[in-house]
C-alpha cells in the first residue's frame, strides 16, 4: 500500500526500448521529500526508467503514476503538464548559452504559461536564493563555473515547484568537491519536500550520503538495494 504522499508509483510495469524488453515487472514507489539514488551498470535501464517517469516512453503493461498523472493513459497534450510537476536535471548543463541566467529562467517561465512580470521576477529571485546564486542573475553561462551552471539548472528545475526532481548523472561533469556540493543542495531540496531521484555511477558520492538506493540489474529493478 502506498499513501497519498507517493509521488511516483509503478506497479508491474514492463519497459521496452523498441522491441527490446529493458526492465520487466518494475515495482517502484517514491514518497514526497525522499532522496533516492538510482544505480546500475551502463545499459541496465536507468535512463529508460527515468523516461517512463517523464512521459518519454510509454508503458505497455502494469500501472504507473507520476505526480498524479496516469502514465498509461498519458496523452501527448498532457506531457508538458506532467513535466511542469517534474524538475529534470541532466549531466550537460543545457543552459541557453546566448542568454543571461535571468533570461534563461524567464524563458522557461514564459514557455510554461507565466505572464505576470512581477511574479516572474519574484519567483526567479526565490529559486536563485534556494541555490545560493542570486548574485549571478545578470551573468552569462560562460561566466559561471560548471558547478554554478549546474546550480542554475537546478534553480530552473524548481521554477514550477515540482513534486520530484529527476537528476540523470547531475555530477557527471564536475570535480569531486563540486559534486558533493551539488548533492548537498539536492538533499536540502528534498528535505524541504521535493523528492529527488538521482541516477549516478559515483560510488564515492553514494557512500558519502547514505540514502535509499534503487538498482537496475539484469532486467529488473531492486527498490531497496545496496552497492
Ligand atoms: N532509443 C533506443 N532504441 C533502442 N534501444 C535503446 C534505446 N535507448 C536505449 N536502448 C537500449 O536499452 C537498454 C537500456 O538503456 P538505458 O539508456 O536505459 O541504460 P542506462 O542504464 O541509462 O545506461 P547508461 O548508464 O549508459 O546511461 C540498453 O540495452 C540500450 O541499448
Amino acid at each position: 500500500m502506498s499513501g497519498t504522499n507517493t509521488v511516483i508509483k509503478l506497479e508491474n510495469v514492463d519497459i521496452y526500448q523498441q522491441k527490446h524488453l529493458v526492465l520487466s515487472n518494475v515495482v517502484l514507489h517514491i514518497d514526497k521529500g525522499e532522496f533516492v539514488f538510482l544505480i546500475g551498470s551502463t545499459g541496465s535501464g536507468k535512463s529508460s526508467l527515468l523516461k517512463v517517469i517523464y512521459g518519454d516512453l510509454h508503458i505497455a503493461s502494469g500501472e504507473g503514476r507520476a505526480a498524479d498523472f496516469d502514465l498509461k493513459k498519458l496523452s501527448d497534450t498532457q506531457v508538458p503538464f506532467l513535466r511542469r510537476k517534474l524538475g529534470i536535471v541532466f549531466q550537460d548543463f543545457q543552459l541557453l548559452t546566448d542568454r543571461t541566467v535571468e533570461q534563461n529562467l524567464q524563458f522557461v517561465m514564459q514557455a510554461t504559461g507565466w505572464k505576470d512580470k512581477a511574479l516572474i521576477a519574484e519567483r526567479i529571485r526565490d529559486v536563485l536564493d534556494k541555490v545560493g546564486l542570486r548574485s549571478k542573475i545578470r551573468k552569462m553561462p560562460h561566466e559561471l563555473s560548471g558547478g554554478e551552471q549546474q546550480r542554475i539548472v537546478i534553480a530552473r528545475a524548481l521554477l514550477n515547484d515540482p513534486e520530484i526532481i529527476l537528476a540523470d548523472e547531475p555530477t557527471g561533469n564536475l570535480d569531486p568537491d563540486t559534486s558533493e556540493e551539488i548533492v548537498m543542495l539536492l538533499r536540502q531540496i528534498s528535505q524541504s519536500g521535493t523528492a529527488v531521484l538521482m541516477a549516478t555511477h559515483d560510488y564515492h558520492i553514494i557512500r558519502t550520503f547514505p540514502s535509499r538506493i534503487i538498482k537496475c540489474e539484469n532486467g529488473v529493478v531492486h527498490e531497496d538495494a545496496t552497492i
